[in-house]
């Protein structure tokens, strides 16, 4: 296959370019393509609602610290607001919104009544004790109990955050509101009105729609090789359900650094390496391994290349040096859509965020569910579901893919967008133009 010439940069690559404006892009494309009404672009261009606040925290050493945070619910026409918290260094009102915006299309894509929300603080965790997180998690729902609510905005875990800084935030929202097991907040652990299969949900979602493309894709397991960036909730897990399935991942990263080798890493073997000495450099590996850069790991010649942390990973910087042939999103956003439009164009798959990543948001649904109903499923129930629905989108979306010829990014955000004109219209609100 021969490599088309680098392209005049889009406006997505210039400097100044919000990436909420970046992700309106995307938007426009799907709105062209199906001849949605400019009152419905209008309406999706666009946060319903961003609160920000200022979390004020004692420290530890009796200190107050600032940390600016963000809830923001985007669009609510298919249901209440549905996102992950993040705490994040780099976090700001753009990617709040942004990852909101994509949030509202995920839950179109895995059909869940559910809108898209998103929050984030900036703060470095690891310079916080556990007390100083505990108190800064309470804070977070303190500044947006008024937002939050189990039928209006509903709360889940992002990067750095996890089960027991949900705990605290639920406990926090029991406090304020006295409901014993809120419903407003999911990925909760298991004793506190969790659901079983939500650990790994968002990573056996991306394992399930990568094996139902398999066939199209021309995959075989026992001969692919598998690079993955982050080895955090999603990736580790990732790791482990490919490599139970036969894939040699090659390589690993985390915040600290990536390695490499060509016979393969134990995911087990390299996460207890991780726990005891809180990074994976060092790891072992089947063969001889290597310490690489996070850059190098993006551009090893691999079948699968899986970057599960954070967002512009692959942009018009790096696109060319990408050797992989098949990219499955499991991190929000890491291909910007300069580097997108550039890889499709050589031939790249990329099995796109909004669908490759939706596993976890959908058993964050069947935790709310479950709250709701008071009644609790055991973990094979949780795992029909969440294949039923990987299994049924993937095909939706390849269908669509191969009808319109679509890149699958694309037919993504048709097949979300489809769904949420439905809702529009089903409030007697036109969706779509007339007919000449
Ligand atoms: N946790 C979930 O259920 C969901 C997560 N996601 C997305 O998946 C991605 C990862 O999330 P989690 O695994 O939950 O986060 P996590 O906090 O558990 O893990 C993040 C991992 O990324 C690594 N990392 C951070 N900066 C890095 C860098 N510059 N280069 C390489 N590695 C780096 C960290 O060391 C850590 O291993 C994020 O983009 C998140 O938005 C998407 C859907 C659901
Ligand atoms: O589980 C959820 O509700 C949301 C997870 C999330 O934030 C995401 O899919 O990016």
């Amino acid at each position: 296959m021969t490599r088309p010439k680098p392209k005049k940069p889009a406006t997505s690559e210039i400097p100044g370019v919000s990436m909420l404006d970046r992700a309106r892009e995307t938007l426009r494309a799907a709105c062209d393509r199906l001849s949605i009404h400019p009152d419905v672009y209008e309406e999706l261009k666009w946060p319903r609602e961003t609160l920000a606040a200022t979390l004020l925290i004692r420290m530890d050493d009796g200190s107050r610290r600032a940390f600016k945070a963000w809830r923001c619910r985007y669009n609510d026409r298919r249901g209440p607001t549905k996102g992950g918290v993040r705490f994040h260094p780099n976090v700001s009102l753009d990617e709040v919104e942004t990852l909101a915006f994509w949030m509202t299309f995920k839950c179109a894509v895995a059909n869940l009544p559910f809108g898209g929300g998103k929050g984030g603080v900036c703060v470095d965790t690891k310079e916080l004790s556990p007390n100083e997180l505990e108190r800064l998690s309470r804070a977070y729902v303190e500044a947006f109990a008024a937002f939050i609510g189990p039928d209006r905005d509903i709360l889940a875990p992002d990067m750095y955050t996890n089960g027991i800084v949900l705990a605290w935030m639920a406990d926090e929202y029991s406090a304020i509101t006295g409901q014993p097991s809120p419903t407003a907040l999911t990925g909760k652990p298991l004793a506190f009105g969790g659901t079983r299969g939500r650990i790994d949900a968002t990573a056996r979602g991306g394992y399930v729609a990568l094996r139902e493309l398999h066939g199209p894709l021309g995959l075989s397991p026992d001969k692919a090789t598998v690079a993955i960036q982050g080895f955090g909730n999603v990736g580790y897990h990732a790791a482990k359900l490919l490599h139970a399935d036969g894939y040699r991942i090659v390589a690993l990263s985390d915040s600290r650094g990536a390695i490499h080798d060509p016979d393969g890493f134990d995911p087990l073997a390299v996460m207890e390496h991780k726990s005891r000495t809180g990074a994976i450099l060092g790891a072992p590996g089947h063969g001889e391994t290597r310490e690489i850069s996070n850059a190098e790991l993006l551009e090893l010649d691999v079948d699968v290349l899986v970057p599960a942390a954070l967002e512009r990973q692959i942009t018009a910087d790096n696109q060319a040096r990408i050797k992989a042939r098949v990219i499955l999103e499991m991190a929000n956003g890491p291909v910007s859509p300069a580097a997108d439009a550039w890889l499709a164009e050589k031939g790249t798959i990329i099995i796109p965020d909004i669908l490759a990543n939706s596993g976890g948001v959908t058993v964050s649904h069947l935790e709310w569910v479950q709250n709701r109903s008071g009644f609790y499923w055991d973990a094979s129930r949780v795992r029909d579901h969440l294949r039923d629905v990987m299994e049924t989108e993937t095909q939706a979306v390849w269908a669509l893919h191969s009808e319109m010829g679509l890149s699958l990014r694309e037919a993504a955000y048709v097949h979300g967008l489809r769904r949420i004109a439905g809702s529009v219209e089903a409030r007697g609100t036109p969706a779509y133009f007339e007919e000449a």
